[in-house]
């Protein structure tokens, strides 16, 4: 499993850097592995790993295959992230300046983040991890944008590396170290790469009305508010309500979706609920 064997051709690293004949790369996709997906959320630092070996065979497949040639993945904090930052009273909103706070936060997540790579690297796929505590900062508080710079995970792609990022602690003036969710990442790197296909799999099969059944499309978030709630497990970053308002933020459409349209969404069919 080399960087160099990931995609569809493998063999841009022998172009010349100046060679203006060289195609350009394709896009990458963004993909986003919920939490709820991966882990067990009710029981602390479980991970899901029948769940979680669908997820990443369906990966490496569309991989190998050449329908998806850049991947990022990002995935969430299931019943490792959300339980440790509720037990501290850590949220996207609320933060800590406790250094012990942080690193069981951010300690639960990098474990998660070894079980998402290995499962990947068990698969063939370069996968390599990126840690957002370490790039990332809101300098203007809560209600400022977050900074994440891109160069690392830009570079990674660029090498052929899946990059694997995850929600995490963040950097935040005024209230210490807040959580960033995997959501609020995905709408920064698929904007910042120039992503054309951003995916969430999450647990339910879209964003679901009132009568539970799939919303087809979401254009604005006062058209839905009334069905969208919070997550059902322990989640310290918004649920489904959060998931749409980021991602209606995004000029690129992403789609919602569960873990039965995942190898669709790999394979470039519209699946689930997709978000303009
Ligand atoms: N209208 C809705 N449609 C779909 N799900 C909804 C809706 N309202 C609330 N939810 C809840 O939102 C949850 C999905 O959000 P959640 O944040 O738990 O998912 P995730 O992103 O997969 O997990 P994580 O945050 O751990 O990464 C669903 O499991 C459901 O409980
Ligand atoms: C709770 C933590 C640290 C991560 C939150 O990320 P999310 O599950 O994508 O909302």
């Amino acid at each position: 499993m080399t960087a160099g064997e990931c995609g569809s051709d493998g063999d841009d690293s022998s172009a010349p850097a100046d060679d203006s004949s060289a195609p350009a790369a394709d896009p990458p996709v963004v993909l986003k592995l919920g939490g709820s997906v991966i882990t067990e959320k009710d029981r602390p630092e479980t991970v899901d790993d029948a769940a979680l070996a669908t997820a990443t065979d369906a990966l490496a497949a569309a991989l190998d295959r050449g329908s998806v040639d850049r991947l990022v993945v990002v995935h969430g904090g299931g019943s490792f992230g959300h339980h440790h930052a509720s037990e501290h009273g850590v949220s996207t909103t609320e933060g800590t300046h406790d250094a012990d706070a942080v690193m069981d936060v951010h300690g639960a997540m990098v474990r998660l983040n070894r079980a998402v790579l290995s499962s990947l690297h068990d698969r063939g796929v370069p996968a390599v991890p990126v840690h957002p505590l370490s790039l990332a900062a809101r300098p203007g508080g809560v209600d400022g944008s977050l900074d994440l710079p891109l160069s690392s995970t830009a570079t990674l792609l660029g090498e052929g590396f899946v990059p694997v990022l995850h929600g995490d602690g963040v950097a935040t003036a005024g209230e210490g170290v807040t959580v960033v969710s995997g959501d609020e990442l995905v709408v920064e790197l698929a904007a910042g790469l120039g992503a054309d296909r951003v995916g969430v799999c999450s647990t339910v099969a879209g964003v679901l009305d009132a009568d539970g059944s799939v919303i087809p499309s979401i254009e604005s978030f006062e058209s839905v508010a009334d069905a969208l709630g919070a997550s059902d497990a322990t989640d310290v970053s918004g649920g489904m309500a959060a998931k749409v308002r980021e991602l209606l933020a995004l000029d690129a459409p992403a789609s919602v979706f569960g873990p039965a349209g995942l190898e669709a969404f790999l394979r470039g069919e519209a699946v689930g609920t997709r978000i303009d």
